[in-house]
């Protein structure tokens, strides 16, 4: 593994307990961790789909990639209009199954893949979500009201979680100790932080940066110097642009939403451009491993 995804996971540990510890749970901390964390990664990482070897990398194709990435963004727009419950209930789904496959980016599952990435996709998302599951049911009010459900939280991060470490156990993989303990060590983290702390650092260091190294890798192979600026170059753009479109979404909702729905608003709004994300890097990622 990469020396940079394994400096990022310490990262993670260290603003958790320091976050816990040493800044007794501040707002502010979590929200600069939060920003930064989001900013540097977690949109960065998606901003380099159209020149994937399944994107839109070749010139012609660029234009038919754009209007099927818009066309999912739009529909999956009207789809949050019309039935909000059932579109966040999509979102979460595929963000587990997303996560799942990005937790095990460098290993080859081989027993039921597809079902193990969707397990532990699960466990992680049930760990942010239901550990501050008041957080999480204020935040989501506008759409559903979870609460009557608070009490089967537990019990499914307890199934999602034994179910993880069974899924993981029957592969054949090298280190497979080392695995399940970072799932346990990882889920126990996850337990005591609050849904958007918990979020950010499993979204940035154990999905977006190992994604990254992987986009890096395959857009860099055949380029002997400055990888790292042409990289840059590479993923300035979409990233640019999605900071300025959110930032303005976000900025003109501003008056007329609270604190919780504008964090709905920008899940959303991240859930919007993910969709076809998520398409893109299941293409990515199958086609690199046939
Ligand atoms: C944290 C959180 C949520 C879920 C966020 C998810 C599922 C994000 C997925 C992001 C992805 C898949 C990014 C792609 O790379 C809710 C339930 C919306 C609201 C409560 C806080």
């Amino acid at each position: 593994m990469n020396v940079i995804e394994n400096i990022g996971k310490i990262t993670a540990v260290v603003l958790a307990i320091l976050y816990i510890l040493v800044f007794n749970e501040s707002q502010t901390f979590q929200w600069i961790v939060f920003s930064v964390v989001l900013l540097s990664i977690g949109i960065p990482h998606g901003a380099l789909d159209h020149l994937l070897p399944e994107g839109g990398n070749k010139t012609k194709k660029l234009s038919i990639f754009i209007l099927k990435y818009l066309g999912i963004i739009g529909a999956y727009l009207i789809l949050w209009m019309i039935l909000p419950a059932f579109s966040l209930a999509i979102f979460l789904l595929i963000s587990a199954y997303h996560f799942g496959q990005g937790h095990f980016i460098h290993l080859k599952i081989v027993k039921y893949k597809q079902l193990t990435y969707f397990i532990v996709g699960c466990n992680f998302l049930a760990i942010i979500l239901f550990s501050d599951y008041i957080a999480t049911a204020t935040i989501l009010e506008s759409i559903i009201d979870i609460t009557p459900f608070i009490d089967y939280g537990s019990i499914t991060m307890i199934s999602l979680f034994v179910s993880s470490l069974i899924v993981v156990s029957i592969q054949n993989l090298n280190k497979i100790h080392l695995l399940l303990a970072e799932i346990i060590v990882l889920s126990f983290l996850l337990y005591l932080l609050p849904v958007l702390m918990a979020f950010i650092l499993y979204f940035g260091f154990w999905h977006a940066l190992p994604s990254m190294m992987a986009e890096f890798d395959s857009l860099t192979a055949n380029i002997q110097y400055g990888k790292i600026k042409k990289f840059i170059v590479q993923l300035a753009p979409f990233s640019i642009i999605s900071f300025i479109g959110i930032g303005i979404i976000l900025f003109l909702a501003n008056s007329y939403l609270n604190e919780e729905q504008m964090i709905l608003l920008f899940f959303i709004l991240v859930s919007l451009i993910s969709a076809p994300h998520i398409w893109v890097m299941n293409n990515f990622l199958e086609k690199r491993e046939s």
